[in-house]
């Protein structure tokens, strides 16, 4: 068999798997066009303009068998997403029609593309770069408008362009230093010169930092904001979990302690995602089973990005309600009072001097639907509040950027402990160097094959 290399002609089908109104095979590369023209009856192919779409029929040249009613677009080189040829063959969405003409393109000059090959070419032939190609396959995971807007920010090349412009920088030092080096003009050259890789180091870590702050947002972005709910049994935690998902996820009783371990589930609220954790009702026990669910809650606690501590509003606040208060102090958190449809119990005077001074209390009654549009927007304001405009700002979210950015701040600091240490130039040259290595390696200006094999096998078949 031959092997496969980045040359050859790659066939995919490039839209989900079963039944659709319309599936997409596509091809790459040299002989995409006449691949295609082997097995398609309507127009020439080979003659058509460029940017064209083509009605026709598949046909398969051994049987002259009709395999589909398609439409053919034809994309000739540079002009298109991996600057090849490519063909698109817009085929019936059946899975019988759609396989059989890859079939056919592959016995007619395409090899079966690799996950995320398409893609790779957009990079390989300088469409697109490393951090951009990374971005497609965010854009397809994104699972909120807002992580969708922060991928195509991406994929736009607003990350590259600020990589590429701190390098441009670190670079016009360096370049700086060799002439200081090699024409000495000024007796305190050597001073000159520590200077100013000092001014720039200091510079580009803190331009390092911003980005690298970027990606706690960008972490809860992707992953969601871990949310805990958390309050002594039977106050309408479980109702609340269930409220919030629109469906009966948990169970809910007037027992309490009906929940004995933790539930979680994803949410969107008003375009914030939510990791959402329901947790068993905080009280002393006795109750084994419901102990080890209590030590979980605790945990929840310890673990959330923010703590919702329901509070039954019918009820005087009790030592637990005080103890919850305590564990959830340090924590971005909102206070409930729930069940106010029932007459009121608690204390709110009392209840407020444990809170914050500019702490809210909620009031709720998740059993008559009261009170939560508040809830949903507080969720908003506090999530978004926190995160900059990221149509104007570019996020970092990708963990090896994030990696690669901490290292290159690290080189940085070496640069700084270097000149406060008084080492010679040409070893603080090195960091300064490193650092430009690292940064170049997100934007794909040097990789490795091995990154490029890795990175791309995690796309998708046909992207
Ligand atoms: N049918 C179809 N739809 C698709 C794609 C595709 O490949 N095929 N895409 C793929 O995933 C996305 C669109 N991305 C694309 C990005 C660049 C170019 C492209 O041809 N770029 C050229 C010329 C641009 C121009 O004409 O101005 C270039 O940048 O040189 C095409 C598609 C989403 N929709
Ligand atoms: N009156 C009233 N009852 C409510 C309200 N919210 C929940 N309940 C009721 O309170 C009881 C307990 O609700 P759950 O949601 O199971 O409480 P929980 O906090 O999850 O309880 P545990 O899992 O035992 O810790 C159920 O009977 C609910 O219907 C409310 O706002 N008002
Ligand atoms: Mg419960």
């Amino acid at each position: 068999m031959k092997t496969a290399t980045e040359f050859d002609t790659i066939a995919a089908i490039s839209t989900p798997p079963g039944e659709g109104a319309i599936s997409i095979v596509r091809l790459s590369g040299e002989e995409a066009v006449q691949c295609a023209q082997k097995i398609f009856a309507g127009q020439n192919l080979q003659l058509v303009s460029s940017h064209t779409i083509n009605y026709g029929h598949i046909v398969d040249p051994e049987s002259r068998q009709e395999v589909d009613e398609v439409m053919v677009s034809v994309m000739r080189a540079p002009k298109t997403f991996t600057r090849e040829d490519v063909v698109e063959i817009n085929c019936h969405g059946g899975i019988v029609a759609t396989n059989r003409i890859l079939q056919l393109v592959l016995s007619n000059g395409a090899r079966l593309a690799e996950p995320g090959e398409f893609t790779k070419r957009a990079f390989l032939h300088g469409r697109i770069d490393l951090s951009q190609a990374e971005a497609v396959m965010d854009l397809i995971r994104a699972k909120t408008d807002r992580s969708m807007k922060v991928a195509l920010n991406q994929l736009d090349g607003n990350l590259s362009h600020l990589i590429k412009n701190l390098r441009q920088d670190i670079l016009g030092v360096l370049a700086q230093v060799e002439v200081n080096i090699d024409y000495p003009e000024y007796d305190d050259v050597e001073e000159m010169t520590t200077r100013l890789l000092k001014e720039k180091a200091l510079e580009v870590r803190q331009r390092i930092k911003q980005l690298l702050s970027t990606a706690k947002q960008g972490k809860v972005l992707r992953e969601g904001l871990a949310t805990a709910i958390v309050g002594r049994p039977n106050v309408g935690k479980s109702s609340l979990l269930n409220h919030l998902l629109h469906e009966d996820k948990a169970i809910v009783t007037d027992v309490a302690g009906t929940t004995r371990d933790v539930i979680e589930e994803y949410v969107n609220v008003r375009g914030v995602p939510l990791k959402l954790v329901d947790t068993a009702g905080i009280r002393e026990t006795v109750d084994k089973v419901e102990k080890i669910g209590v030590a979980r809650s605790k945990h929840a606690i310890e673990q959330a990005d923010l703590v919702m501590l329901v509070l039954n509003g019918s009820e005087p606040l009790t030592n637990e309600d005080r103890q919850l208060l305590k564990l959830t102090a340090t924590k971005k958190r909102i206070v409930l009072l729930n069940k106010m449809d029932l007459t009121r119990g608690i204390e709110v005077a009392q209840l407020k001097e444990l809170l914050q001074p500019d702490e809210e209390i909620l009031t709720t009654s998740v059993l008559k639907n009261q009170g939560l549009e508040q809830l949903e927007a507080r969720i908003a304001e506090l999530f978004f509040g926190g995160i900059e405009n990221s149509q104007t700002t570019v996020m970092v979210t990708n963990a090896r950027h994030i990696a690669l950015l901490n290292q290159a701040e690290k080189a940085l600091t070496s640069v700084l402990q270097g000149i406060s240490a008084k080492m010679p130039v040409d070893l603080i040259q090195i960091d300064m160097t490193n650092c430009w290595d690292l940064l170049g390696e997100i934007t794909g200006d040097s990789y490795q094959d091995e990154l490029l094999n890795q990175l791309f096998s995690q796309f998708c078949l046909g992207k």
